[in-house]
C-alpha cells in the first residue's frame, strides 16, 4: 500500500493501536529519524494528558492535538475539520513551496484505524486531496496475551493493519515473542509483521517455533474502556502517591489500563506512564516541557471516578 505511486494528494499514514502499546514513543523515535520527512502530525487522545504534545512537537513540522474524543466515532467530526484545514492550507501553497506532504495520524489507543481510514476515504473533499497510504498497528507484546484474550478491539485493530509493529521486543522472553508473531500472524495473515525497542528496529530472525495464542470468543458485553482526568493537590507528595499508586494497580491493575501524566516534585516535574500493572521508572521532563502539572489521567473499566478522587483526597490527611 504505502509502495503506490504518488498522485499529488497529501499522503496520510494511520498509527493505531491499543492504550500504551508504544505510538507516541515510536512515533518520536521515527521523527527524530526522519523517517516521515516533515510530516504534519495530528494526536489523538482518548484523555488530554499535559504531556504528548511536548514529547512530539520537538520532532514535528506541525502538530495538532485532537482530545474531543476519539477520532473513530465522537471525535470525527474534529478530525475530519483538522484534516480539512491541512489540506486548505496546502491547496493555498504554491506547488514548490510547500512544507510538508504527509501527515501522520496518531489515533488514541481506542480507536478503530479501519473505521478512520473509512471515515477520510467517504469524505468527498478529504478522499480529493488525501491519499491514506498505510494503516500501522503496533501491539504490545509485554501485555498481548493480556490485551488479546479479553479486549476485542485489540484484535480489531490489528485485523485493520497493513503494517504490524510489536513493541516492546526487549521485554518478554523469545517464545512469548514468537507467539504474539504466530497470534498476530492469524488474526491478518496479509499483514507485514515487524518489530521494534522504543522505535529502534528489532530484528525478527530465529524465533523458536511457535503456535497462536488460542483466543476465546468475545462476547462482546464488557464494559467500555473511559478516561479520567484527576488533578493532584500539591499537598500530595510524590513518595506517598507512588506508593498509592502501586497499591491501587496491583489491585486494579487489570481493569486500570493506562495511566499517565505530570507529578510535580521538587526535584521538577516527573513524567509518569503506567500500562496495566507494569510501571515506567518515572522521567524527570524540563519544567518549561508541560503545560499542565500534577494531572494524571486513569483509563480503564469498572471503577469509579469520585472513588479514585476520594482516595487521592484521603492521601493529604495522612
Ligand atoms: N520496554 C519498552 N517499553 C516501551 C517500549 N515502547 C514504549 N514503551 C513504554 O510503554 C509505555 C507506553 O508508551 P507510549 O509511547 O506512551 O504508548 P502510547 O501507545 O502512545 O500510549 P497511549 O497514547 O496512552 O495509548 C511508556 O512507559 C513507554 O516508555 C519498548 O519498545 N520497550
Amino acid at each position: 500500500m504505502s509502495a503506490a505511486p504518488n498522485d499529488g494528494r497529501l499522503r496520510l499514514t494511520i498509527l493505531g493501536g491499543y492504550l500504551g502499546s508504544g505510538k507516541t514513543t515510536w512515533l518520536r523515535h521515527k521523527l527524530f529519524e526522519g523517517a516521515f520527512g516533515s510530516a504534519q502530525i495530528l494526536v489523538n487522545e482518548a484523555a488530554e494528558t499535559p504531556v504528548d504534545d511536548t514529547l512530539l512537537s520537538a520532532q514535528a513540522a506541525g502538530l495538532t492535538m485532537l482530545s474531543g474524543g476519539c477520532a473513530c466515532c465522537t471525535g470525527k467530526a474534529d478530525l475530519v475539520a483538522a484534516l480539512r484545514a491541512l489540506c486548505d492550507l496546502r491547496s493555498r501553497q504554491p506547488a514548490d513551496q510547500r512544507s510538508s506532504e504527509q501527515i501522520v495520524l496518531e489515533t488514541s489507543g481506542l480507536a478503530d484505524p479501519a473505521a478512520i481510514a473509512t471515515a477520510i476515504r467517504e469524505d468527498g473533499i478529504l478522499a480529493h486531496h488525501i491519499r491514506v497510504v498505510e494503516l500501522i498497528v503496533l501491539v504490545d507484546v509485554l501485555h498481548a496475551t493480556e490485551q488479546l484474550g479479553a479486549e476485542e478491539l485489540s484484535r480489531i485493530q490489528i485485523e485493520a493493519a497493513d503494517r504490524i509493529i510489536l513493541t516492546k521486543a526487549d521485554a518478554v522472553p523469545d517464545t512469548l515473542l514468537a507467539k504474539v508473531v504466530a497470534t498476530v500472524a492469524r488474526l491478518n495473515p496479509a499483514a507485514v509483521i515487524e518489530a521494534a525497542v522504543k522505535g529502534q528496529k528489532f530484528v525478527l530472525d530465529n524465533l523458536p517455533a511457535a503456535d497462536p495464542m488460542a483466543l476465546p470468543q468475545m462476547s462482546g458485553n464488557s464494559a467500555p474502556v473511559t478516561p479520567t482526568r484527576i488533578d493532584i493537590s500539591p499537598e500530595v507528595d510524590w513518595a506517598t502517591f507512588s506508593v498509592w499508586l502501586s497499591a491501587l494497580l496491583h489491585a486494579r491493575g487489570h481493569d486500570l489500563v493506562r495511566v499517565k501524566g505530570v507529578f510535580e516534585t521538587p526535584a521538577g516535574p516527573l513524567l509518569l506512564q503506567a500500562v496495566r500493572k507494569s510501571v515506567q521508572p518515572p522521567e524527570l521532563l524540563p519544567p518549561e516541557a508541560v503545560q499542565r502539572q500534577n494531572q494524571i489521567v486513569f483509563i480503564g473499566r469498572g471503577y469509579d471516578p469520585a472513588d479514585l478522587t476520594s482516595s487521592i483526597a484521603n492521601l493529604t490527611h495522612e
